[in-house]
């Protein structure tokens, strides 16, 4: 990889994606999926009246309304919340670009409802019952995930090396575990954590995960730095992806890369994953607390590393990286970025042709980068023309509908 050569992609930027897209999934979600969510935080928590009013007077304005200003709420983000919002003042929420939408929105319902209030507490996660919801509702699957992760820990031990078979098997766990997303399905509807690996190949779009094992096995001492998505069932899938990789070889110490506040729903936290610790210690499933034990064993080893940073949750492309997390991230022999949020990231949420070179995009990168995302946003990368054609014929809601997915190697 050619290190920090470019600062931003090798080819001229395309329009970033708005809500006032006509019939675009960008204009449903900014116009009802979000405002639907701003009244699920309401029902979901016990806020005062004046919170309450609060969060539907911002649910009644997105559709047609204006942005409004950040209030002082000491948040440690607030003064790059009020340059980010310079770009955009007196702007209507449809017609900013989506990421920044979106991200705003969520950094707005925190200050709405006092998230940031000075003193000792931690502040409320007004989607903290949808992350213990979806955690809970997928008991049966982290049960078979967790004992299929205790034998193929087991395999790759007495083979004494790493099997590369179940390290594909896992990055397939982790992909398809993305297709859990509580901003777009509610934990209170199906379980999606039951899927059949098999079936699911032919709906892999890209798929890079045997050079990803190539990559590892190149050499020893690997670090990962996992750029983290969804609390919940993703995450466990994540851990166990992540305890793999400490357990058979692949890696030496992995970073995770958490968000620093509540965001998009169900984006994990360094609370959730110690929530998620917790509950996988005091399991009643002997592999289920088997997990919770290495998981446990590794973090305070050192060997895996929980990490917060404010720009997880900013408006920002990837490319527009604070250069010290940058140089953190340059010292990964692997960047693993997951989910649509994170991979629309990559793409500065911007209307690239599908067919476009996902290296050229990603040019800026300090460290190969594997992405695993599947598909719920209008943004697409590496694909071939007639793929994109069979797609549009057989499933008109391919983009959008989280069936489809990919593992993009940029080495
Ligand atoms: O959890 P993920 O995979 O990042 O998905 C979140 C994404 O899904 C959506 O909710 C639908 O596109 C977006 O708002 C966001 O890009």
């Amino acid at each position: 990889m050619n290190k920090n050569k470019f600062q931003i992609p090798n080819l001229p930027l395309p329009a970033p994606l708005l809500g006032s897209d006509a019939g675009s999934f960008t204009e449903f979600t900014v116009t009802q999926r979000m405002p639907d969510i701003a009244r699920r935080v309401i029902v979901e928590n016990q806020f005062s009246t004046d919170i309450n009013q609060s969060l539907e007077e911002l649910a009644a304005e997105l559709p047609s309304g204006y942005l409004r200003p950040l209030t002082n709420d000491s948040g440690v983000d607030f003064h790059d919340w009020k340059r980010y919002l310079e770009l955009y003042k007196h702007q209507r929420w449809v017609d900013v670009p989506w990421f920044f939408a979106e991200t705003y929105f969520y950094r707005l319902i925190l200050n709405i409802t006092n998230y940031f209030q000075p003193g000792a507490l931690p502040g409320i996660d007004p989607f903290l019952l949808q992350k213990v919801q979806g955690l809970e509702a997928a008991v049966n699957s982290i049960i078979s995930l967790c004992s299929q992760v205790e034998k193929w820990l087991n395999e790759s031990q007495q083979e004494g090396k790493p099997s590369k078979s179940s390290l594909i098997a896992l990055l397939y766990f982790a992909l398809w575990g993305n297709r859990v997303d509580l901003s777009l399905w509610s934990a209170f509807e199906d379980d999606r954590s039951s899927f059949d690996i098999q079936t699911q190949l032919n709906n892999i779009l890209i798929d890079d995960s045997f050079a990803v094992t190539k990559l590892l096995t190149k050499s020893q001492n690997n670090r990962i730095d996992f750029v983290i998505d969804n609390a919940g069932f993703e995450l466990i899938c994540d851990l166990c992806l992540v305890d793999f990789l400490l357990g058979s070889g692949f890696a030496n110490q992995v970073y995770l890369h958490l968000k620093p506040h509540p965001t998009f729903v169900s984006d994990a936290m360094i609370k959730d994953v110690l929530y998620t610790q917790d509950f996988l210690v005091k399991s009643s499933h002997p592999p289920v607390q088997s997990l919770g034990k290495r998981l446990t064993e590794n973090l305070v080893s050192g060997r895996l590393v929980l990490a917060e940073d404010y720009f997880w949750t900013s408006p920002l492309a990837f490319w527009e990286i604070p250069i010290s997390l940058k140089d953190e991230l340059g010292k990964s022999n692997l960047m693993i970025v997951k989910g649509d949020a994170n991979y629309r990231r990559l793409l500065g949420d911007r209307s690239w042709d599908f067919t476009t070179k996902f290296a050229d995009i990603v040019s800026y990168l300090p460290a190969p980068m594997v992405a695993l995302r599947t598909l719920k946003s209008e943004v697409a990368t590496g694909l071939k023309a007639e793929v994109i054609l069979e797609l549009a014929n057989t499933d008109p809601s391919w983009l959008t509908n989280g069936q489809w997915g990919v593992i993009q190697l940029i080495s």
